[in-house]
Protein backbone atom coordinates (compact mmCIF):
# COMPACT_ATOMS: atom_id res chain seq x y z
CA UNK A 1 0.00 0.00 0.00
CA UNK A 2 1.12 3.22 -0.90
CA UNK A 3 1.89 5.89 2.00
CA UNK A 4 0.05 8.68 0.08
CA UNK A 5 -2.02 8.82 -3.19
CA UNK A 6 -3.37 11.40 -5.07
CA UNK A 7 -5.66 11.10 -7.72
CA UNK A 8 -6.56 13.96 -10.47
CA UNK A 9 -6.15 16.49 -7.84
CA UNK A 10 -7.44 20.24 -8.01
CA UNK A 11 -7.68 23.15 -6.08
CA UNK A 12 -8.76 26.80 -7.93
CA UNK A 13 -7.94 29.70 -5.92
CA UNK A 14 -9.62 33.93 -6.89
CA UNK A 15 -7.06 36.10 -8.23
CA UNK A 16 -8.35 39.73 -7.35
CA UNK A 17 -8.06 42.26 -10.03
CA UNK A 18 -5.97 44.81 -9.30
CA UNK A 19 -8.16 48.11 -8.80
CA UNK A 20 -8.11 51.42 -7.23
CA UNK A 21 -11.20 52.03 -4.94
CA UNK A 22 -13.02 53.74 -7.80
CA UNK A 23 -12.44 51.67 -10.15
CA UNK A 24 -13.67 48.97 -7.93
CA UNK A 25 -16.73 50.75 -7.39
CA UNK A 26 -17.03 51.01 -10.96
CA UNK A 27 -16.92 47.66 -11.49
CA UNK A 28 -19.25 46.81 -8.87
CA UNK A 29 -21.80 49.15 -10.50
CA UNK A 30 -21.28 47.86 -14.03
CA UNK A 31 -21.63 44.39 -12.40
CA UNK A 32 -18.15 43.38 -13.93
CA UNK A 33 -15.99 40.40 -12.07
CA UNK A 34 -13.52 41.37 -10.12
CA UNK A 35 -11.39 38.72 -9.90
CA UNK A 36 -10.27 35.49 -11.83
CA UNK A 37 -10.24 31.98 -10.91
CA UNK A 38 -6.93 30.08 -11.52
CA UNK A 39 -5.70 26.67 -10.69
CA UNK A 40 -3.42 26.48 -8.37
CA UNK A 41 -3.54 22.69 -8.51
CA UNK A 42 -4.41 21.16 -12.09
CA UNK A 43 -5.00 17.75 -12.21
CA UNK A 44 -2.52 16.46 -10.11
CA UNK A 45 -1.87 12.43 -9.58
CA UNK A 46 0.90 10.85 -7.79
CA UNK A 47 2.08 8.23 -5.16
CA UNK A 48 4.41 8.35 -2.97
CA UNK A 49 5.67 4.63 -1.23
CA UNK A 50 5.87 3.65 2.41
CA UNK A 51 9.46 4.41 3.65
CA UNK A 52 10.28 6.81 0.94
CA UNK A 53 11.54 10.13 1.29
CA UNK A 54 9.92 12.17 -2.14
CA UNK A 55 10.87 15.84 -3.34
CA UNK A 56 7.88 18.43 -4.65
CA UNK A 57 9.97 20.56 -7.11
CA UNK A 58 8.67 23.71 -8.49
CA UNK A 59 9.54 27.56 -9.03
CA UNK A 60 7.52 30.33 -6.65
CA UNK A 61 3.74 29.68 -7.40
CA UNK A 62 4.32 26.50 -8.73
CA UNK A 63 1.43 25.11 -6.17
CA UNK A 64 3.85 22.87 -3.52
CA UNK A 65 2.87 24.70 -0.84
CA UNK A 66 -1.06 24.13 -1.45
CA UNK A 67 -0.18 20.50 -2.23
CA UNK A 68 0.69 20.44 1.13
CA UNK A 69 -1.69 22.52 2.54
CA UNK A 70 -4.19 19.83 1.22
CA UNK A 71 -2.01 16.52 2.56
CA UNK A 72 -2.30 17.56 5.91
CA UNK A 73 -5.99 18.62 5.45
CA UNK A 74 -5.41 22.69 6.30
CA UNK A 75 -7.56 23.41 3.69
CA UNK A 76 -10.30 21.51 0.72
CA UNK A 77 -9.45 20.16 -2.20
CA UNK A 78 -11.77 21.66 -5.16
CA UNK A 79 -11.61 17.90 -7.13
CA UNK A 80 -9.54 14.32 -6.80
CA UNK A 81 -8.96 11.82 -4.34
CA UNK A 82 -6.70 12.11 -1.78
CA UNK A 83 -5.39 8.99 0.08
CA UNK A 84 -2.87 9.53 3.69
CA UNK A 85 -2.57 5.67 5.19
CA UNK A 86 -0.74 6.40 8.29
CA UNK A 87 -0.55 9.21 10.99
CA UNK A 88 0.48 12.64 9.52
CA UNK A 89 3.19 15.06 10.85
CA UNK A 90 2.94 18.15 9.21
CA UNK A 91 5.79 20.64 9.09
CA UNK A 92 4.25 23.72 7.26
CA UNK A 93 5.84 26.77 6.91
CA UNK A 94 7.76 27.61 9.80
CA UNK A 95 6.34 28.02 13.14
CA UNK A 96 2.78 27.11 11.64
CA UNK A 97 1.70 25.25 14.71
CA UNK A 98 3.10 27.09 17.21
CA UNK A 99 1.58 28.96 19.65
CA UNK A 100 3.21 32.61 20.14
CA UNK A 101 1.76 33.29 23.04
CA UNK A 102 2.44 29.82 24.96
CA UNK A 103 6.31 28.82 25.82
CA UNK A 104 8.25 26.20 24.27
CA UNK A 105 7.65 23.44 27.07
CA UNK A 106 3.49 24.30 26.84
CA UNK A 107 3.90 24.21 22.84
CA UNK A 108 5.22 21.10 22.63
CA UNK A 109 2.86 19.40 25.35
CA UNK A 110 0.51 21.22 22.80
CA UNK A 111 1.21 19.81 19.94
CA UNK A 112 2.39 16.25 21.59
CA UNK A 113 -1.62 16.10 22.64
CA UNK A 114 -2.71 17.43 19.10
CA UNK A 115 -0.77 14.58 18.00
CA UNK A 116 -2.39 12.03 19.93
CA UNK A 117 0.37 11.16 22.31
CA UNK A 118 -0.57 10.23 25.79
CA UNK A 119 0.46 12.03 29.17
CA UNK A 120 3.29 8.89 29.18
CA UNK A 121 4.63 8.99 26.07
CA UNK A 122 4.64 13.09 26.10
CA UNK A 123 6.78 12.63 29.08
CA UNK A 124 8.95 10.47 27.43
CA UNK A 125 9.42 11.88 24.59
CA UNK A 126 9.80 15.72 26.05
CA UNK A 127 13.47 15.88 26.76
CA UNK A 128 14.45 14.33 23.31
CA UNK A 129 12.63 16.83 21.45
CA UNK A 130 13.87 19.56 23.68
CA UNK A 131 17.69 18.10 23.49
CA UNK A 132 17.18 17.67 19.71
CA UNK A 133 16.02 21.39 19.07
CA UNK A 134 18.73 22.95 21.79
CA UNK A 135 16.25 24.89 23.22
CA UNK A 136 16.97 24.08 27.24
CA UNK A 137 18.05 27.92 28.12
CA UNK A 138 14.71 28.86 26.12
CA UNK A 139 12.53 26.03 26.83
CA UNK A 140 10.13 28.77 29.32
CA UNK A 141 10.16 31.35 27.31
CA UNK A 142 7.49 32.51 24.88
CA UNK A 143 7.55 31.47 21.33
CA UNK A 144 6.97 34.61 20.38
CA UNK A 145 10.45 35.63 21.07
CA UNK A 146 12.07 32.78 19.37
CA UNK A 147 14.14 33.49 16.44
CA UNK A 148 12.67 32.25 12.94
CA UNK A 149 16.06 29.45 13.76
CA UNK A 150 14.77 28.54 17.29
CA UNK A 151 10.82 28.31 16.35
CA UNK A 152 12.34 25.80 13.07
CA UNK A 153 14.32 23.58 15.51
CA UNK A 154 10.97 23.28 17.86
CA UNK A 155 9.35 22.68 15.09
CA UNK A 156 11.40 20.14 13.38
CA UNK A 157 12.11 18.32 16.53
CA UNK A 158 8.45 18.21 17.25
CA UNK A 159 7.42 16.68 13.84
CA UNK A 160 10.68 13.90 14.09
CA UNK A 161 9.67 12.99 17.58
CA UNK A 162 5.98 12.34 17.64
CA UNK A 163 6.19 9.04 15.78
CA UNK A 164 4.16 9.93 12.42
CA UNK A 165 4.60 7.76 9.76
CA UNK A 166 4.55 10.36 7.43
CA UNK A 167 6.76 13.52 8.08
CA UNK A 168 5.88 16.46 5.41
CA UNK A 169 8.27 19.45 5.82
CA UNK A 170 8.03 22.53 3.71
CA UNK A 171 10.94 24.82 3.35
CA UNK A 172 11.71 24.18 7.18
CA UNK A 173 15.20 23.30 6.70
CA UNK A 174 15.80 26.63 4.74
CA UNK A 175 16.16 28.28 8.21
CA UNK A 176 18.65 27.47 10.79
CA UNK A 177 22.87 26.76 10.72
CA UNK A 178 24.16 24.38 8.51
CA UNK A 179 25.24 22.33 11.21
CA UNK A 180 21.48 21.93 12.62
CA UNK A 181 20.72 21.59 9.19
CA UNK A 182 23.12 18.52 9.31
CA UNK A 183 21.77 17.24 12.09
CA UNK A 184 18.06 17.66 10.85
CA UNK A 185 19.48 15.80 7.17
CA UNK A 186 21.07 12.67 9.56
CA UNK A 187 17.73 12.73 11.32
CA UNK A 188 15.62 12.48 8.22
CA UNK A 189 18.13 9.44 7.21
CA UNK A 190 17.22 7.68 10.31
CA UNK A 191 13.98 8.13 10.43
CA UNK A 192 13.48 6.90 6.64
CA UNK A 193 15.84 3.71 7.84
CA UNK A 194 12.82 3.29 10.36
CA UNK A 195 10.55 3.02 7.75
CA UNK A 196 8.97 6.39 7.98
CA UNK A 197 8.01 8.05 4.50
CA UNK A 198 9.23 11.47 3.93
CA UNK A 199 7.82 14.44 1.47
CA UNK A 200 9.91 17.51 1.38
CA UNK A 201 9.40 20.76 -0.67
CA UNK A 202 12.75 22.81 -0.67
CA UNK A 203 14.01 25.58 -2.96
CA UNK A 204 17.57 23.77 -1.75
CA UNK A 205 17.79 20.96 -4.57
CA UNK A 206 21.53 19.71 -3.27
CA UNK A 207 19.97 18.30 0.19
CA UNK A 208 17.17 16.92 -1.83
CA UNK A 209 19.48 14.86 -3.81
CA UNK A 210 20.72 13.16 -0.59
CA UNK A 211 17.85 11.89 1.41
CA UNK A 212 14.86 11.37 -1.33
CA UNK A 213 14.28 8.82 -3.84
CA UNK A 214 12.29 10.12 -6.27
CA UNK A 215 10.33 13.55 -6.55
CA UNK A 216 7.94 15.55 -9.22
CA UNK A 217 7.91 18.77 -10.43
CA UNK A 218 5.05 21.09 -10.74
CA UNK A 219 4.82 23.99 -13.36
CA UNK A 220 1.76 26.38 -12.60
CA UNK A 221 -0.11 23.73 -10.80
CA UNK A 222 0.56 20.91 -12.98
CA UNK A 223 2.86 17.92 -13.06
CA UNK A 224 5.52 17.88 -15.47
CA UNK A 225 7.49 15.13 -14.24
CA UNK A 226 7.93 12.08 -11.88
CA UNK A 227 10.93 9.80 -11.26
CA UNK A 228 14.30 9.32 -9.61
CA UNK A 229 15.49 12.31 -7.72
CA UNK A 230 18.30 12.55 -9.63
CA UNK A 231 16.66 12.97 -13.24
CA UNK A 232 14.11 15.39 -11.45
CA UNK A 233 16.62 17.82 -10.04
CA UNK A 234 18.81 17.40 -13.88
CA UNK A 235 15.60 18.25 -15.47
CA UNK A 236 14.56 21.64 -13.29
CA UNK A 237 17.99 22.84 -13.67
CA UNK A 238 17.71 22.44 -17.86
CA UNK A 239 14.45 23.86 -17.72
CA UNK A 240 15.80 26.55 -15.86
CA UNK A 241 19.07 27.44 -17.76
CA UNK A 242 16.88 27.20 -21.01
CA UNK A 243 14.35 30.05 -19.00
CA UNK A 244 11.38 26.96 -19.40
N1 LIG B 1 -5.44 31.36 -0.19
C1 LIG B 1 -5.10 31.74 -1.41
N2 LIG B 1 -5.87 32.58 -2.13
C2 LIG B 1 -5.56 32.96 -3.37
N3 LIG B 1 -4.45 32.54 -4.01
C3 LIG B 1 -3.62 31.71 -3.34
C4 LIG B 1 -3.89 31.27 -2.02
N4 LIG B 1 -2.87 30.45 -1.62
C5 LIG B 1 -2.01 30.38 -2.66
N5 LIG B 1 -2.46 31.12 -3.69
C6 LIG B 1 -1.83 31.26 -5.00
O1 LIG B 1 -1.73 29.95 -5.55
C7 LIG B 1 -0.50 29.81 -6.28
C8 LIG B 1 0.29 28.67 -5.70
O2 LIG B 1 0.76 29.07 -4.41
P1 LIG B 1 1.66 28.14 -3.49
O3 LIG B 1 1.91 28.90 -2.23
O4 LIG B 1 1.05 26.80 -3.39
O5 LIG B 1 3.00 28.06 -4.34
P2 LIG B 1 4.44 27.51 -3.93
O6 LIG B 1 4.89 26.62 -5.04
O7 LIG B 1 4.39 26.93 -2.57
O8 LIG B 1 5.30 28.86 -3.93
P3 LIG B 1 6.55 29.30 -3.04
O9 LIG B 1 7.70 28.46 -3.51
O10 LIG B 1 6.72 30.73 -3.40
O11 LIG B 1 6.19 29.09 -1.60
C9 LIG B 1 0.19 31.17 -6.20
O12 LIG B 1 -0.14 31.90 -7.35
C10 LIG B 1 -0.42 31.80 -4.97
O13 LIG B 1 -0.41 33.21 -5.06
Amino acid sequence: MNAIEVKHLSKQFRKYYDKTLKGYFISLAKRERLYETFYALNDVSFAVKKAEAFAIIGDNGAGKSTLFKILSGIIEKDKGVVQINGKIAPLIELSAGLSRDLSGRENIRLNCAIFGLNREQIEKVYPKIVEFAELEEFIDTPVKFYSSGMKARLGFSIAVHIDAEIILIDEVLAVGDKDFKKKCYAKLEELKKEGKTIVIISHSLKPLQKICDRGLILKKGKVTAIGDIHEMINLYETGKQRGA
